[in-house]
């Protein structure tokens, strides 16, 4: 019910801003930075030739949640939303990576056997649950306080003390050949500096035949709307300047980013609030919140 096939978003991607050409691009390092210029909205210039970023790291946006760090464990706190999206998530996680891998997704331990890396992983919020499920998990984040209390939050609970937290990036444990059975990045890649670069490091981890999952948030009016607007500015559950809207990628954009990083998008699903409850749940809607299950293929270059 939640999938939707590569052909439908190819055909959206094709119709999209990415497709359209540009005769002064010629080298492949040029149309990366076109690719880019487009994804932030910023003007493309021709020359000289860019140097192509190595670094996921925005460090704007990091002293953002260095300065919330304190705050990843308070259910009521700036991280609220993750906290109540949580469940959400792991369903999607648990019904995509059971189904792949093979796994029983009613087990107490689905995930047992699987090595997860989870990219971004702030204070834990994801990586315990997945640690819980049986998972060998490593929780990686580019902000050292978040890994500490990570670390110390994990320690509390003999289920998840099993998580390897590094304070690291993606990039770094590529150069270390390390590799992964699933790669998670959940809330992280509009916060990093070069998509497409910060997609190509989530590919080399992803061993091949593995999966990589990333959730974020749609470069759409809708999400100006609810997700900075609303979220930020009206009911203040996050602090302001959290999101920056141009820093947001479409389905379609993440699905293209993703393929040429070789790895196939195989489903997505939204993740729809219903202010009644306060509760969040998957749906087929992705104009604001979403998440892609990808996987990586052998014969994909
Ligand atoms: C919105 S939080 C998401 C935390 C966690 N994934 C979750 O959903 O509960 C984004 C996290 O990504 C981290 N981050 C941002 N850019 C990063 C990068 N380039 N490499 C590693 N971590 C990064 C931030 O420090 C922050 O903890
Ligand atoms: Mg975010």
């Amino acid at each position: 019910m939640f999938s939707r096939s590569l052909y439908q978003l190819q055909k959206v991607s094709r119709s999209s801003r990415l497709y359209r050409h540009d005769s002064s691009i010629s080298s492949k390092h040029a149309v990366l930075a076109a690719f880019q210029s487009l994804l932030h909205n910023r003007p493309y210039a021709a020359t000289p030739q860019p140097t192509v970023s190595v670094s996921s790291l925005n460090q704007t946006e990091l002293a953002k949640f260095a300065a919330i760090a304190d705050s990843w464990w308070d259910v009521e706190g700036p991280f609220k939303p993750l906290h109540v999206m949580n469940p959400t998530r792991l369903a999607f996680l648990r019904s995509t990576l059971c189904r792949y891998f093979g796994k029983d997704p009613f087990s107490a331990k689905p995930f047992e056997g699987l090595k997860f890396v989870d990219v971004g992983c702030g204070g834990g919020i994801l990586s315990e649950p997945l640690a819980r499920m049986g998972a060998s998990v490593t929780g990686i984040d580019a902000v050292e306080k978040n890994i500490k209390i990570a670390q110390l939050h994990a320690d509390l609970d003999p289920a998840a003390s099993s998580i390897e937290y590094r304070c690291t990036t993606a990039e770094n444990l590529v150069e270390e050949q390390m590799e992964f059975d699933a790669v998670i990045a959940s809330e992280v890649i509009e916060h990093v500096a070069d998509p497409a670069e910060f997609c190509k490091s989530l590919s080399a981890l992803t061993v091949s035949n593995g999966a990589t999952v990333i959730s974020t948030i749609n470069r759409s009016m809708r999400a100006y709307a609810t997700a900075i607007v609303a979220a930020e500015y009206i009911l203040h559950w996050l602090p302001k300047g959290t999101h920056e809207w141009s820093s947001f990628l479409t389905p379609e954009e993440l699905v293209l980013t993703l393929q040429r990083a070789s790895i196939s998008v195989e489903e997505m699903a939204g993740f729809a609030f219903d202010p009644l409850t306060g509760q969040w749940s998957l749906t087929d809607d992705i104009g604001v919140n979403f998440i892609a299950f990808g996987t990586k293929k052998k014969s994909i270059v």
